[in-house]
């Protein structure tokens, strides 16, 4: 019969690419047991969008199905987001408060927002999305819910989010005519969204996406300062005028020490549906040449695609009513490279433990 500590050992061959560290030391095993020929433990990642799940559960399988005496093999995938730094102290209950940023309007900004939260749902996480472009919100919109109100409790002081698609949402256009929050000065904004952060009954969330006023005037600086936030990601289109704007929208959260979590390229190229020849309307390559200028990369390319417009415009993004798209695909790898470096992040800011459960 097989020991524990021999389950140990062939289990530290796996090694997580992302820290360097075989998941036995990472602390990742967890519950083992062993009855008779069969070993049964839970392997515990940092994130449940981490896109070497179903792979660790293959190698998993295979090192402790080699060992002498073992016949059945059962691993059961668990995740614990750990909370960053700056939201743990701030709002209890979201662990990791994410923007997305523009530096130039209308380049895709809440499009990939939208997109990115329901497939960051679809992976199991527990998923926000606050809508903080007072300016011009689109997530009612987007996520088909712009015919609902949030419902306030007695005091007004609870605000309850509307839900769809597994995405728990907000947005000042839930609450305010559009026409009048168009006017609004970057403190009311910032009071604004302090209060959509604060008073909503989010619950617990592993990650809360913030769609973010495109620029990088005062409002957004406000913003940032105010919202704590675990990371960044600067969505931009190929062309030179928009990457200058992203370029800006980078130093801005360099300033107020907010890390830049990677790149969005969006409208990267067209697929032509008639001929399927690729071109790249919005130019290419300039995204990854300024994501090695500020050391950040471009965690997905988006096509510019027509049924993303439409869907989105019609309120069941991409993501949701084509799960098996490549257009979704390319949504599903930017969720896990988001939650990748999410993890890695908080991991250099927490010592995992080193202890067994058993
Ligand atoms: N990859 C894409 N393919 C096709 N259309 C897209 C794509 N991304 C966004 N769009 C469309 O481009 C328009 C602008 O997108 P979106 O509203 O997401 O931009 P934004 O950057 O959030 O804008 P704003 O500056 O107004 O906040 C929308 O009509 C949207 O449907």
């Amino acid at each position: 019969m097989a020991t524990e500590a021999e389950v140990l050992t062939a289990l530290s061959q796996i090694i997580d690419p992302d820290f360097g560290k075989d998941i036995v030391t990472l602390g990742f095993v967890k519950e083992l047991r062993i009855d008779g020929s069969h070993a049964a433990f839970t392997i515990e990642l940092t994130t449940p969008a981490c896109p070497v799940k179903e792979e660790f559960r293959r190698q998993a399988e295979e090192v402790v199905g080699r060992l002498p005496g073992i016949t059945r093999v059962s691993v059961n995938m668990t995740a614990r987001v750990a909370a960053g730094a700056s939201a743990r102290q701030a709002i209890p209950g979201i662990a990791n408060i994410i923007a997305v940023a523009s530096g130039k309007g209308g380049v895709g900004k809440s499009t990939t927002a939208v997109n990115l939260a329901v497939a960051m749902a679809q992976t199991g996480a527990r998923v926000g999305l606050l809508d903080a472009d007072i300016y011009g919100p689109s997530v009612p919109r987007m996520m088909g819910l712009s015919r609902f109100r949030p419902e306030i409790d007695v005091d007004g002081k609870i605000i309850y989010p509307l839900e769809n698609f597994g995405v728990k949402t907000m947005s000042i256009g839930y609450l305010v005519e559009e026409n009048k929050a168009m006017i609004w000065r970057g403190p009311m904004v910032a009071g604004a969204l302090g209060q959509l952060l604060g008073d909503v009954a989010w619950g617990e969330l592993d990650y809360l996406f913030v769609d973010m006023p495109p620029g990088t005037g005062d409002a957004q600086l406000t913003l940032t300062q105010k919202v704590p936030v675990t990371g960044a990601i600067m969505v931009t289109t190929p062309q030179d005028i928009a990457l200058i704007d992203c370029r800006k929208g980078m130093e801005m959260f360099r300033q107020v020490h907010v890390p830049t979590l990677g790149m969005v390229e969006n409208m990267s190229q067209f697929i032509c549906p008639h001929c399927g020849e690729a071109s790249h309307i919005f130019s290419e390559g300039g995204a990854a040449r300024l994501g090695e200028e500020y050391q950040t990369s471009v965690l997905a390319q988006i096509p510019l695609d027509i049924r993303i417009r439409e869907l989105s415009d019609a309120g069941t993004p991409i993501v949701a009513a084509h799960p098996d798209s490549a257009q979704a695909a390319a949504y599903c790898q930017l969720a896990g490279e988001v939650a990748r470096k999410i993890s890695i992040l908080n991991n250099r800011r927490i010592d995992i433990p080193v202890v067994m459960q058993s």
